[in-house]
């Protein structure tokens, strides 16, 4: 199989004198879940800001779908079909669930605020379409949400939270999906469920990637069919997880950190 979704070529960015990114070549292949891991500090959260255009590469280029998107701004880059979650939450605490997911349509909804004043049947009109768009989308990802469309997004328990943020994500209709730390906070049991939803929504989304990055070791063991591992900015390892946890560059790398 050689279908990249994603390829980055000698991606680089230095922060003053510090190199974060350090010509990190990477690619993720159509409908494969890409694991990438590292010690804190390695530079992997700042990847996924270079990837999804809220950092500007220092050198290197990165390439969807075989055309390049380096420097393009990050409300492109979604619309081009990468969408990604962050380590804090990003969702609209005082807006109901069903409206987070909504606003995650936005690239994919034409209605502006002209159109709304000067048409407003025609703008209520699509956005009853898009609520009820998103409702399906909710209830494909968790029946549970779903029921709880109408509560307030802040209250919510945090790994519905999390369920929610991809949720989200995914309403923007992306080829590829970044989710930063998605299990930190969650016990065993979300994190579990998690798990679950990545793989459903794999297979109920055909072509879908994803690249995650992730501290927990359950997680990475069993769900990412491959693993990159990031250390001081650079690739240090890429392989399957069973190959990768016994080189010594990477026991190294996670000296004290058990892998
Ligand atoms: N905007 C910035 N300005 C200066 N330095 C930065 C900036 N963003 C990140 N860095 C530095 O780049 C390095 C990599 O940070 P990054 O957050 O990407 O690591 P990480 O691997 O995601 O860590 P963690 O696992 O703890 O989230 C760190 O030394 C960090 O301090």
């Amino acid at each position: 199989m050689n279908d990249p979704v994603l390829e980055t070529r000698d991606l680089s960015i230095r922060f003053g004198g510090l190199v974060a990114v350090d010509k990190v070549s990477l690619t993720v292949q159509r409908s494969e879940i890409l694991g990438i891991i590292g010690p804190n500090g390695a530079g992997k959260s700042t990847l996924l800001n270079l990837i999804s255009g809220i950092y500007q590469a220092t050198e290197g280029d990165v390439l969807l779908e075989g055309q390049s998107i380096a420097g393009q701004p990050a409300h492109r880059i979604v619309k081009k079909g990468i969408a990604r979650t962050f380590q804090s939450s990003r969702l609209f605490n005082d807006l109901t669930v069903l409206d987070n997911v909504i606003i995650g349509m936005h690239t994919r909804t034409d209605t502006g605020v002209l159109e709304a004043l000067l048409m407003p049947g025609r703008a209520k009109r699509k956005l009853e379409a898009a609520a009820e768009k998103a409702g399906a989308l909710l209830n494909a990802i968790s029946k549970d949400l779903y029921a709880r469309r109408g509560t307030l997004a802040g209250a919510l328990p945090q790994a519905d939270r999390r369920r929610l943020e991809i949720a989200r994500a995914l309403a923007s209709e992306p080829k590829l999906i970044m989710l930063d730390e998605p299990s930190s906070g969650m016990d065993d049991r979300d994190t579990d469920a998690l798990m679950e939803d990545v793989r459903r929504i794999t297979q109920e989304r055909a072509g879908i990637s994803f690249l995650i990055i992730e501290h927990d070791m359950r997680l990475v063991s069993s769900l990412p069919d491959r693993v990159v591992v990031i250390d001081y900015g650079r690739k240090i390892a890429d392989g399957q997880f069973a190959d990768i946890r016994r080189m010594p560059d990477v026991q190294e790398a996670y000296l004290g950190q058990k892998v």
